[in-house]
Parts: structure tokens; sequence; C-alpha cells
């Protein structure tokens, strides 16, 4: 199993490129599933998730080609890759495929939707907490789907003549439930009314992509996305937006080890918030043409609270990295997470490199350190693991990550990315 090594202690300098967003490539992938002519998505990341997701995807019948050949590309940062599902051969999405990423699950909105019935297993994902699938199965319901779950499988039949467009209220927000929604809603008769959605950015690319495949959906950035069905969608060339995450990653990870880099083919407002708690901690952030420039020359970091909520509040997905920035801080900070009710498992890794943290329900108390030293420390999950690779650059002497495979879901290429801005970061296989 991989291990990533590395020595710490060395300012990043230099460019570091953005990559497409792994959560809005996921569902952009599975609207490809509504449509028999082909999708062309550009700037998608090379990614553990993405490739799981074309076999899911290859397996309901969609033809999948990268960059116009068949054969996958094993070189080069996010790709073009062209999606064709002609006819959907099997409504099915196996467990095997399924309990390997949340996402997959998403499949059952569109099967839905253009078939008129699927059976889908019950998702796994990042073990952030328990994430149940109850707001996805209400959703669809209020669309007239009749569904029951036998055997760990969700199974879900439209009513003759298709899903009906209804006003529905998510009594919470949920990114996963309003991507399912508003795929299905497409292709549903009449209009659907969703309220309390999601308003992440990457809700936004998906309307944006369905829009351009012939679908009718406003409002998506808002609490209420209004869709009104149509009979078929086509095909359409759309590019991802860049990676709100990755981006703030980096952003931190000089914020932390210090230096000067710019961050390129992203854009600071899919992270306002985040980036504002980044300069109160001391960093200088500067928009620059297609990018942002993060520098942080000397001077100490500042405590800073946070609490993580729904876009466009502070991403849950950053909060792991930033309570590696706030262990050097030098005072007290408070992160409350609010949307996982699990997810600190950093914290006992953290604390391997010297970092005193007490948790006292969903409150990370984070008594800010001098200095962090290298140490062994083990990934539990996708942003907890990229945490422990940001403090082990800013940490002295060495540290070595085990179970890389969770970092290999969600950023592409790190170790060069990393290396070209100066840091010690090597990828070390058994
Ligand atoms: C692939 C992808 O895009 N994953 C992101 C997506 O996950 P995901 O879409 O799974 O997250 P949700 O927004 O659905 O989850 C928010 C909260 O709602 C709860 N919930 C969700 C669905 C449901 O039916 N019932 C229910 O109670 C969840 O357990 C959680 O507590 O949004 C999360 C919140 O920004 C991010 O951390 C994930 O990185
Ligand atoms: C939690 C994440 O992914 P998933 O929802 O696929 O588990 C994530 O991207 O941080």
């Amino acid at each position: 199993m991989d291990r990533i090594r590395i020595v710490g202690g060395k300012e990043l300098r230099g460019v570091i490129p953005i990559s497409g967003a792994k959560n809005a490539a996921l569902p952009l992938m599975i609207a490809s599933l509504l449509t028999s002519d082909t999708l062309t998505l550009e700037n998608v990341p090379h990614l553990a998730d993405v490739e799981l997701l074309m076999r899911i995807l290859g397996n309901h019948g969609v033809d999948v080609a990268v960059n116009g050949r068949r054969e996958r590309q094993e070189d080069g940062y996010s790709r073009t890759i062209h999606f064709t599902c002609r006819t959907i051969v099997d409504t099915t999405a196996p467990y095997e495929l399924v309990s390997k990423m949340r996402a997959s699950f998403w499949v059952l909105g569109p099967l839905l939707a253009r078939e008129g019935r699927a059976r889908v297993s019950l998702p796994g994902g990042c073990a952030i907490g328990t994430r149940p699938v109850d707001l996805f199965l209400e959703g669809l319901a209020a669309l007239g789907a009749s569904i029951e779950i036998d055997a760990g499988y969700v199974n879900a039949t439209a009513p003759a003549g298709g899903l009906v467009g209804t006003r529905y209220v998510f009594p919470k927000v949920s990114v996963g439930a309003t991507h399912v929604m508003m795929m299905a809603a497409t292709l549903a008769r009449g209009t659907t009314v969703i309220g309390n959605a999601a308003r992440e950015p990457e809700v936004v690319d998906l309307a944006n992509c369905l829009n351009a495949m012939g679908a009718k959906v406003t409002g998506a950035g808002t609490s209420t996305i209004t869709i009104e069905g149509v009979t078929a969608l086509s095909g359409a060339r759309h590019r991802v937006l860049p990676d709100r995450i990755e981006t703030g990653t980096y952003a931190m990870a000089v914020a932390m080890a210090g230096g000067d880099v710019t961050l390129q083919n992203t854009d600071a407002k899919l992270l306002d918030t985040a980036l504002e708690a980044i300069r109160r901690s001391g960093a200088e952030i500067f928009e620059v043409e297609n990018g942002l420039r993060v520098v942080r020359n000397g001077g100490g970091i500042k405590p800073v609270d946070v609490v993580t909520d729904p876009f466009p509040g502070f991403p849950t997905d950053l909060q792991a990295q930033f309570m590696g920035l706030m262990t050097m801080s030098s005072g007290v900070s408070h992160i409350t997470e609010t949307i996982f009710e699990n997810r600190f498992m950093h914290v006992q890794e953290l604390a391997r490199l010297g970092a005193k943290i007490s948790l006292s329900g969903q409150t990370a108390k984070i008594e800010g350190v001098g200095r962090l030293r290298g140490a062994p420390v083990m990934a539990t999950d996708l942003r907890a693991s990229v945490s422990l690779v940001i403090a082990g650059l800013a940490a002295e002497g060495e540290t070595v990550v085990s179970r890389v495979y969770h970092l290999d879901r969600g950023f592409e290429r790190l170790e060069e990315k990393l290396t070209r801005c100066g840091a010690i970061v090597e990828r070390v296989s058994e």
C-alpha cells in the first residue's frame, strides 16, 4: 500500500494548477444517463472516484471515450471525456460498486427519470457520519416514485407515464439530494419547485450543464430551484468548474508552511468564506487573472474561529485542513462542525505531530503550538488525509502518511504539484 513521505519545514514557492472539481465532475458524469446523445465534459480531474464512476456508468450502458480515444490516458492533468448512453442496459447499481463511493448512489435519479425504474444499493463513502438517504427518497417520492428498501437496495419505480412535477421543500440542506431531485425533475411532466435547495457552486454547475442539454432549470445557486420538465435531453459540451476544495487546501498549505504560491485556473468567488478565514489567520491573498496568489512571508499564524455551514458558509470539506493550520497559531481557536457528526478523525492524527486539540461535542478547541514535529500518521478519510499532508509540510522533520488511497480519491497529482513548489514530498510504494 502506498504511503506519502514528507520532509517538512520548507516554504512553498511557485504555481499550482487547480484541477476540475471532483464534486462537480461526479454529478455531471451521472447526468450523461439522462440522454442518448453524447455529453462531453472538459476539465475532468484524473482521480480514483472519477475512474470508479466511469466503471459504474459503464455498467449502465455508458460508453466512455477519453480525449476522443477509447483508451484511458494515464498522463496529463484534467481531461476531456465523452460520455454516451444510447440505451440504458442495466438499471441496477450493485453494492460492490456503490458501497465504495457515496456519489454513485446519485445514479438513482437519472435512471428513474429515463427508464421509470432503478435498483440502487445503499451507498458508502467517507466514514464521516451516518449519512442517511431519507431526503433523496422523500424528494423522489414527491415526484411520484414508489420506493421500497429491500436487502440493502433502494427499489424505485416511476408512475405509468413517468415522474410528475411537484413542490417539495427539503427539511435539511443536502447537496446530493438536490443534485438527484434536480436531475430527475428535468424529465418529469410539469414543473418542479425545490425549496431549501443546496446552493453550492457544484449545484449551479450541474444546472448549467443540464440547461446546455436542453433542460429548463432556473434558480440554481439560490434556495429555490425551478425545473420545467422536458420530454428529452440532448448532448452538450460543458467545462467542469475549478475545485474550490483543492484551491482552499493549497491556500492553507501556504498559510501554514509559508511562501508565495499562485493558484491557477481557479476563482476566489468559489470560496469567499474560507479565504476570509485564511486572511484573518495572517496570510495575504490576492485575486490575480485566472486565479489567486497566497503569500505568507514570516509573521505568526493568528487564531481564528470557524463554524462549518452549507454554502456560502465555511465548507466542511476544508474543516480538517483549517484545523491543521490552527494547530500552529499563536493562541486558542475553536472549530465547530455542523454538517457531519463524525468528522474529527484527523484530531488524533494531528496530535501525533504535536497538536493540542480537545473535543467537546461538535466543537474542537485548538491550542496553538509554536511548531509541529513530523511523525508517522494514518489517513482516515479524504480531507482528513490531506490535512495531515499540509501539516507535514509545515512540521519539522519527516512525516509519513499511510493509507493514501483516500487522497487519490480527490487530489490530482498532489505530490507533483507540491514538489514543483519546492516541497519535499514523495510517494513510497511497498
Ligand atoms: C461527492 C460530493 O459532492 N460530496 C459532498 C457532498 O456530500 P453529500 O451530498 O453526501 O452531503 P449532504 O449535503 O447530502 O449532507 C449534508 C447533511 O445532510 C445529511 N443528509 C443527507 C442526505 C439525506 O438523505 N439525509 C441526511 O440526513 C447528511 O448526513 C449530512 O449530515 O456535500 C457535502 C456537504 O457539503 C460534502 O462534504 C461532500 O464532499
Ligand atoms: C466527503 C467527501 O466525499 P464523499 O461525499 O464522496 O464521501 C469529500 O469530497 O470530502
